[in-house]
């Protein structure tokens, strides 16, 4: 009662938008993973000038967190505080230009841009191929994959921050590292350019479906999970200290906590079975970071991002 209350009034206090404001919307839809809770309000701007509109008039205390694709996120039970939001086809542009110039929208998929470029004989976005994001979520996680990550590719990128203002921002201004980026938490990605080079269109198809072919052996890619769910304390050297050897060595492979397990096939993925909560599956995190601690000394750090509130 009393957060209907609270959610009538935040709506109240909303600016006027096209792209319309859905109350109480359930994340555990949207999430790679299928749990959470629900943002107060999800918000999916009509277009760029609509998002400029919300972000320059939203009241400063109320709470704004976007969302790509959710693969890199656990969603809490307790659902997210404010307005949750989610860019959809407005910002689902490719446009592939002369020069290997290739803008993208920042809600279009990884995959999908790594096929039309490839399809357009250019290679450099082959990696894409495995990663289920949208282009939003790799400019934030600098995502990354077979030797090749998203600092690698982009030219630049457009974001606007929390009060409306639209920024232009090249890559070296990104303060890219490994599975990060620097820049303040507020900014929302709207579009990007990457730089491609033309290549041979068989040979970057068959790359790609090589990289396909070893995720599917390799990795649970099919099963509710978010990716690797921490960091490899080695960074990108594929020949530094590996996350998956650490949780092995603590014996966590196969763990479980309630249905969420430590994935069998490979120890760095967490898998939703069905019913786990956001709740099992962070507590399943936390107990193989402890035991990882307690057998190596690593502190592991997560790579998935946790947000929201616990279940009340
Ligand atoms: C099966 C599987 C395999 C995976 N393999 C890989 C892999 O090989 N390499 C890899 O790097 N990752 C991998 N991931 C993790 C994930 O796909 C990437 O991190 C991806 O880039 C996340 O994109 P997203 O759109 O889903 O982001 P989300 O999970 O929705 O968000 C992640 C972060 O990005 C922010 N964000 C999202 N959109 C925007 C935006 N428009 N503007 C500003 N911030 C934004 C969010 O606020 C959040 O902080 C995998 C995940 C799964 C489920
Ligand atoms: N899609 C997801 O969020 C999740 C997918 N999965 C798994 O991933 C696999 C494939 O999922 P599926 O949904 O079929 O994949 P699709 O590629 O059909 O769609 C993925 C999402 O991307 C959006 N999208 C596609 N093209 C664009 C574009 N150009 N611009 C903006 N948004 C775009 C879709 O939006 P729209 O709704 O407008 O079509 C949809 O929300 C399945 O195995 C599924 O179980 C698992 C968890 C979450
Ligand atoms: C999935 C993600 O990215 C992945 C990315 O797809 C791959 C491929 O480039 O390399 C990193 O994983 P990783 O270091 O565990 O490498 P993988 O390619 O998955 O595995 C390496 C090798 O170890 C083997 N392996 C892995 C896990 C396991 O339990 N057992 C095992 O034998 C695999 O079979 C493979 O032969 C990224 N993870 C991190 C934290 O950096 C992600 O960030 O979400």
């Amino acid at each position: 009662m009393n957060l209907a209350l609270k959610n009538t009034d935040m709506l109240a206090r909303l600016p006027q938008v096209r792209g319309g404001y859905r109350e109480q919307a359930d994340l555990a839809d949207v999430s790679w993973f299928r749990v959470g809770g629900c943002a107060d309000i999800l918000f999916s701007p009509a277009d760029e000038a609509d998002l400029q509109i919300f972000l320059a008039n939203c009241p400063e205390e109320i709470p704004v967190t976007v969302l790509g694709a959710c693969s890199n996120t656990l969603v809490r039970d307790g659902g997210v505080p404010g307005v949750v939001i989610k860019l959809g086809r407005p910002f689902g542009d490719i446009i592939i230009g002369s020069d290997g110039q290739v803008d993208a929208g920042a809600a279009v998929p990884d995959l999908m841009l790594s096929k039309q470029v490839a399809n357009a004989e250019l290679s450099g976005l082959e990696f894409f191929r495995g990663i289920p994001g949208t282009v939003g979520g790799a400019l934030r996680m600098n995502a990354g994959a077979y030797g090749n990550d998203t600092a690698t590719v982009l030219s630049h990128a457009y974001a606007y921050d929390r009060n409306g203002k639209r920024h232009e921002i090249q890559a070296h201004e990104m303060g890219f590292d490994y599975r990060h980026c620097a820049l303040p938490q507020d900014l929302i990605f709207t579009a990007a350019r990457f730089q491609t080079v033309p290549g041979d269109k068989q040979k970057i198809l068959a790359q790609m479906e090589e990289i396909s072919a070893s995720r599917e052996d390799t990795q649970p890619i099919k099963t509710r999970t978010g990716g690797s769910t921490f960091k490899n304390p080695g960074g990108a050297d594929p020949e530094g200290l590996k996350a998956w050897k650490l949780i092995d060595a603590a014996g966590c492979r196969g763990l479980t906590q309630g249905d969420a397990q430590i994935s069998e096939l490979h120890c760095n993925f967490l898998i939703n079975h069905g019913n786990a909560s956001a709740a099992d599956l962070e507590t399943l995190g936390e107990v193989v970071r402890q035991r990882v601690k307690d057998h190596s000394g690593v502190t592991l750090q997560w790579e998935i991002k946790r947000i929201g509130r616990e279940a009340m």
